[in-house]
């Protein structure tokens, strides 16, 4: 389906970054971490609107015409396509915080376990790993840095409440689990967004693997 942009919009803006959006999606496709369509992408296009992936698409065949404009409100922009069943996750995270432009989230196999075994929790605490430092304002192994887990739901309004209940107690949050479902993180830009999703699933798997060995 085509996709009509506001004149305030140039094209090439727009599928530049529907490309870029795209091609992260097909990486973190071959991770295995984006299975049976799972998973969604999105990235800033300017105050007001986000270039995110169309729901169900197959995120290991995406190309620029996977990718559609919404606002920040989640609605579709200049198109019948349908936008990501998830779609409020990310533009809340781009009416949080203006610096962000990128938000990616993915469904591996080490997110999906981690985000079971911590549910109780609610909470994984991250201390004392180096790979910490590639996560934005972490200087030393020795910060601490928590990835909460919220309970999953259909009903995106109310994990948004969640992430907001979170962001507003004053903690920092650079990603999020959601159990039995995924993750959630983002960044200034493509590079660091994707940084933040490799050293997070490191992380989750270096505290499984502390778990399996009872360590
Ligand atoms: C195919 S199950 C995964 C979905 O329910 C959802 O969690 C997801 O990540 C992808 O949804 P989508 O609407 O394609 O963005
Ligand atoms: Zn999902």
């Amino acid at each position: 389906m085509s996709q009509d942009l506001p004149a305030s919009i140039p094209p090439t803006l727009f599928y530049e970054r529907a490309e870029a959006i795209a091609h992260a999606a097909r990486e973190l496709a071959q991770h295995g971490w984006t299975p049976a369509t799972s998973s969604n992408f999105s990235m800033r296009v300017d105050a007001d609107h986000a270039a995110i992936t169309i729901s169900g698409r197959d995120k290991g065949k995406l190309g620029r015409d996977d990718i559609m404009l919404v606002n920040m409100d989640g609605k579709a922009v200049g198109t019948s396509s349908r936008p990501s069943a998830e779609t409020e996750l990310h533009t809340q995270v781009y009416r949080r915080w203006p610096e962000v432009n990128v938000v990616l989230h993915t469904h591996s196999h080490t997110q999906s376990v981690a985000s079971r075994l911590f549910a109780a929790e609610g909470v994984i605490r991250l201390e004392g790993w180096e790979l910490q430092k590639a996560i934005r304002g972490h200087t030393t192994h020795e910060s601490e840095l928590n990835i909460p887990v919220f309970p999953n739901t259909q009903h995106m309004p109310e994990l948004v409440a969640q992430v907001d209940a979170w962001i507003d107690s004053g903690k920092p949050l650079h990603a999020y689990l959601i159990n039995g479902h995924g993750i959630y993180t983002w960044g200034h830009d493509m590079a660091e967004a994707r940084r933040h999703l490799e050293a997070l699933e490191f992380l989750l798997e270096c505290e499984l693997d502390l778990r399996r060995l009872n360590a």
